[in-house]
């Protein structure tokens, strides 16, 4: 008898109950120039990005950037128009080469996980081992069911789990032909954010264990740190930038990569005397020559506000208890535009209006090109 949702185990206890998973077929997969062309449309523009063997990689980037491009590239359903794509150090795609998607042993799994309504699980998840004899798919798929903690589901039908379980069965079948690269499309944005947080450190035990290189596509900055060992930040079909979650934090390349990660106020500033200055006083130091003009971002985080202090004049003009947090507005004689502060709930008085403000430099980041020239 198929075993009902509400007795199974939850994701968590499965976690633990799981068997390991002893794969090692990982490979490394790399763009090296990848350009796509579609009519007079640049999608996308001389991409070279390599995932490493047993890595996951996250592509993040805004809707329309090209993410989903790149792995429709990667898995061969579409063909770059220029560049070269290599997997474990072997020409796949390029402009005298084309290996046809079935011969890649890349595995694909979308956002609606696409499992198929009218088989069971099991057969869901044996779907893809065409080449094994039926028992040896049974027993393959099985032991793939275990590994996501859903064995005793494989009779039931896929509308009687619930959107986490789902989950775990599409990336069982993912698994399960052993791909040397995994490339995953938005896989969470079906599950609802309490679900979300588990389904993902699930999924990234089993990708370890499975020793699979996975590139996961998101337009999520959080979900990119929580699960990139690196991240590769895409805009308008280029590579901005990639590296770990704290260098792509810690040392943005410009202002977009600087905002995909953390809300910003932007403030001008000019150098003097080998220190930036701003509308709140000097705020870093600076290499630039006397006069250069520099663009200041400031997480909201670094913006101080209190009663009294050292500092420059305020005046609260809007404020929003977020729980945590407290979201003020605050208006700053000198400057256009008021700036907002992200506080720890109740530090600043409710009645409190007129208020010194004083910045973090840990939450300062320094552009010394203008943002015209980015
Ligand atoms: N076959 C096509 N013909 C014309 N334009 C296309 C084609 N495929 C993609 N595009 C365009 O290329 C751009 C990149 O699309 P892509 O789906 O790769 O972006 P994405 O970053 O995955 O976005 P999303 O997060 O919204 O899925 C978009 O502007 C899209 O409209």
């Amino acid at each position: 008898m198929p075993a009902s949702s509400a007795t199974r185990s939850t994701a968590t206890d499965t976690a633990r109950q799981r068997t390991s998973a002893g794969v090692s077929f990982a490979a490394s997969l790399a763009f090296e120039h990848v350009g796509h062309r579609v009519g007079s449309t640049e999608i996308l523009k001389d991409i070279s990005l390599s995932a490493e063997p047993g890595e996951v990689l996250c592509l993040l980037g805004p809707s329309g950037s090209g993410k989903t491009t790149m792995l429709r590239i990667a898995a061969g359903i579409e063909r770059q128009t220029s560049g070269r794509l290599l997997l474990g150090g072997r020409e796949i795609a390029g402009p005298d080469t084309f290996m046809p998607p079935e011969r890649r042993g890349v595995g694909l799994m979308f956002q609606d996980f696409a499992l198929f309504p009218h088989m069971t699980i099991l057969d869901n998840v044996r779907f893809g081992l065409t080449a094994l004899k039926s028992a040896a798919a049974k027993s393959e798929a099985m032991a793939a069911l275990a590994r996501v903690g859903l064995e005793d589901a494989a009779s039931s039908y896929p509308h009687t789990l619930s959107g986490g379980e789902q989950q775990r069965v599409a990336l069982a079948r993912a698994l399960t032909p052993r791909p040397s690269v995994l490339l995953m499309d938005e896989p969470f944005s079906g599950l609802d954010s309490r679900l979300k947080d588990v389904v993902r450190s699930d999924t990234l035990q089993i990708l370890r264990e499975a020793h699979a290189t996975a590139i996961i596509v998101t337009h999520d900055a959080e979900e990119a740190m929580r699960l990139g060992d690196r991240i590769a930040l895409i805009k308008d079909g280029s590579l901005v930038q990639v590296g770990t979650a704290a260098e792509l934090y810690s040392r943005p390349a410009d202002l977009f990569a600087a905002g995909f990660f953390s809300e910003l106020n932007v403030l001008e500033g000019e150098v003097r005397g080998g220190r930036v200055v701003t509308a709140l006083g000097p705020v870093a130091d600076s290499p630039s020559s006397d006069g250069s003009r520099v663009t200041v971002a400031l997480r909201l985080s670094g913006l101080r506000l209190a009663e009294r202090d050292a500092g420059v004049s305020g005046r609260i003009v809007a404020r929003r208890f977020l729980g945590v947090v407290d979201l003020m507005t605050v208006a700053i004689e000198g400057l256009d535009q008021p700036l907002r502060s992200r506080m720890r709930a109740g530090v600043v008085p409710e009645n409190q209006r007129d208020v010194v403000v004083s910045i973090d430099p840990q939450d300062v980041i320094v552009f010394e090109k203008a943002p015209a020239d980015r």
